[in-house]
């Protein structure tokens, strides 16, 4: 069988060409550099071509004083079912119509359609660690079955949806107690990376629907992080989520170590930790060592990438902040968004237009620089959480910066 090098990794790609994928619709073996196998691809010496002879001189200002429709040309509107149309403006970018169709033929050269149906067939894309890559699923509210390895994932992902509505309504209306029979006030999760950015993101963005817990978030493995949290709570009314797909993350697992050893100072007795410890992860074992009572361990599985997982069980501690129903609409308006990225023609598609523009920019102007300027206030966790992804896609921190 032949295999083919994977541009984003320089690795061998067996796997890939199993799955019926042959990378970036190159044929057979190639000795070259990942950056030279993309780069050779006639899609990409068009765009390279026009940036040198026109592109670099695209000024925002020109182009939409030149053309009066240019709004009109260069942006969507997404409407969503219930909460108006979503607009996604790109007029103000240096590209004109002939950027845009260039890089959508590179799209198409590279294969992204393909790769997206492949990604939501759950074939296993993932070819560095065999695993598909399937946090889609955790918000397929149509429940339509989704197979890995021949499996339905679909019945797991609903058991624990249903175990999170239960928890997250017991806690909520009081009826889960602490060691004292008191309910709970605070909530502190643990975790780092993908186990507390998109959680802490979410809980802030959407801190107007909040039921009445207190959330806290500690990821940092100076202790003072944590020492900070526990003057503000109370061992009898809190309760620790500790996030950790691995659960063997050193960071979390020190930190979750001293929040227990804090309870038992307060509690004295052991048994208590079943009411104050829960634990979001897939190492069941791990759990059971550290000590939580696997009833209240919420799981999740390896084709969630750890920072796509605010979808997963790692979304706890939002549904605890927002209230279950509303975590279910969150689920809802990224399934609505997976079903227009699924459906829309490249050219009107808003995830693949806005990631162009990143390769755009990225790759013919050099810019090393992306600035995330939310206006608003309940946003302002947005950046990190958006510097994850982006740092762990590209396998290196990037600070970067527009021309
Ligand atoms: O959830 P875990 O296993 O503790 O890992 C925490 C984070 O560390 C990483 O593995 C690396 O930063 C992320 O992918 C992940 O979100």
């Amino acid at each position: 069988m032949a295999t083919t090098k994977c541009p984003a990794t320089g690795m061998r790609c067996r796997k890939r060409n199993q799955a019926g994928l042959n990378t970036f619709g190159s044929p057979g073996d190639t000795d070259m550099s990942p950056k030279e196998f993309l780069t050779c691809l006639p899609s990409w010496k068009a765009l390279q071509d026009y940036y040198n002879n026109c592109g670099k001189d695209l000024v925002i200002k020109k182009l939409l004083s030149e053309d009066q429709g240019r709004f009109e040309n260069f942006s969507l509107k997404l409407p969503t079912p219930q909460d108006g149309d979503i607009l996604i403006d790109y007029s103000k970018n240096r590209v004109d119509k002939q950027t845009m169709q260039l890089l959508f033929n590179l799209a198409k050269e590279c294969q992204v359609e393909q790769m997206r149906n492949a990604m939501f067939s759950g074939q296993k894309i993932n070819f560095t660690e065999d695993r598909a890559v399937l946090h889609i699923a955790l918000r397929n509210r149509s429940n339509c079955p989704l197979l890995v390895d021949g499996k339905d994932v679909m019945p797991e992902v609903n058991s624990v949806l249903d175990h999170m509505k239960a928890f997250t309504n017991d806690v909520i209306s009081g009826n889960w107690k602490g060691y004292t029979g008191q309910k709970i006030t605070d909530v502190v999760n643990i975790g780092i990376g993908g186990s507390d950015l998109g959680p802490l993101m979410v809980t802030e963005a959407l801190k107007p629907y909040n039921k009445g817990l207190t959330l806290h978030f500690v990821s940092n493995i100076d202790g003072t992080h944590l020492a900070e949290v526990l003057k503000k709570i109370c061992p009898e009314t809190v309760l620790f989520i500790i996030a950790s797909k691995t659960f063997t993350t050193q960071e979390t697992i020190t930190n979750a170590t001293s929040a227990k050893t804090w309870f038992l100072d307060a509690a004295k007795d052991p048994s208590a930790v079943a009411k104050h410890f829960v634990a979001l992860s897939t190492n069941e074992a791990k759990v059971k060592d550290f000590g939580i009572d696997t009833a209240n361990m919420f799981g999740f599985w390896d084709w969630v990438g750890g920072r796509y997982s605010l979808w997963s069980a790692i979304g706890l501690s939002i549904s605890l902040s927002i209230g279950f129903d509303n975590f279910v609409q969150l689920l809802e308006g990224a399934h609505w968004m997976d079903k227009h990225f699924t459906s829309a023609p490249l050219e009107k598609n808003g995830p693949v237009i806005l990631a162009l523009l990143g390769i755009w920019y990225n790759n013919f102007f050099g810019a090393e620089t992306q600035a995330l300027l939310p206006y608003d206030q309940y946003l302002h966790r947005f950046a990190a959480y958006f510097q994850q992804g982006d740092m762990e896609s590209n396998g290196k921190l990037s600070i970067k910066r527009v021309p």
